[in-house]
């Protein structure tokens, strides 16, 4: 998987609304109403990683739910990123 460039994340970035660029990774923060319901969500996007082999960092804090996304084996940025984030934004 190749590493995209600093003009092709900007074009996927305009195209993930409350995506986020941070160095070598996107973030996004997710409001739920309450814990359970992050939890759900939380669960929702572990089978979407687990289906594309892709797994963000996700930090839990009450219903507050921030996913980092970066594909390690490249060392940044790639396709696999914004696929994942366009399928856990489709939830
Ligand atoms: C063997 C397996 O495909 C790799 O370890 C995968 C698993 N999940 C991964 N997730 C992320 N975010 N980056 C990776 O490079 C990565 N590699």
């Amino acid at each position: 998987m190749s590493l995209l460039d600093d003009g092709a994340v900007a074009a996927e970035l305009a195209a993930a609304p409350g995506w986020e660029r941070d160095g070598d990774a996107i973030v996004r923060t997710v409001e739920l109403a309450d814990f359970r319901a992050a939890m759900d969500f939380v669960n929702r996007v572990a089978g979407l990683a687990e289906a594309a082999d892709h797994h963000p960092d996700i930090t839990i804090r009450w219903n507050k739910v921030t996913l980092t996304l970066s594909t390690h084996s490249a060392g940044g940025l790639t396709r696999k990123d914004f696929d994942l984030a366009r399928s856990i934004d489709a939830r």
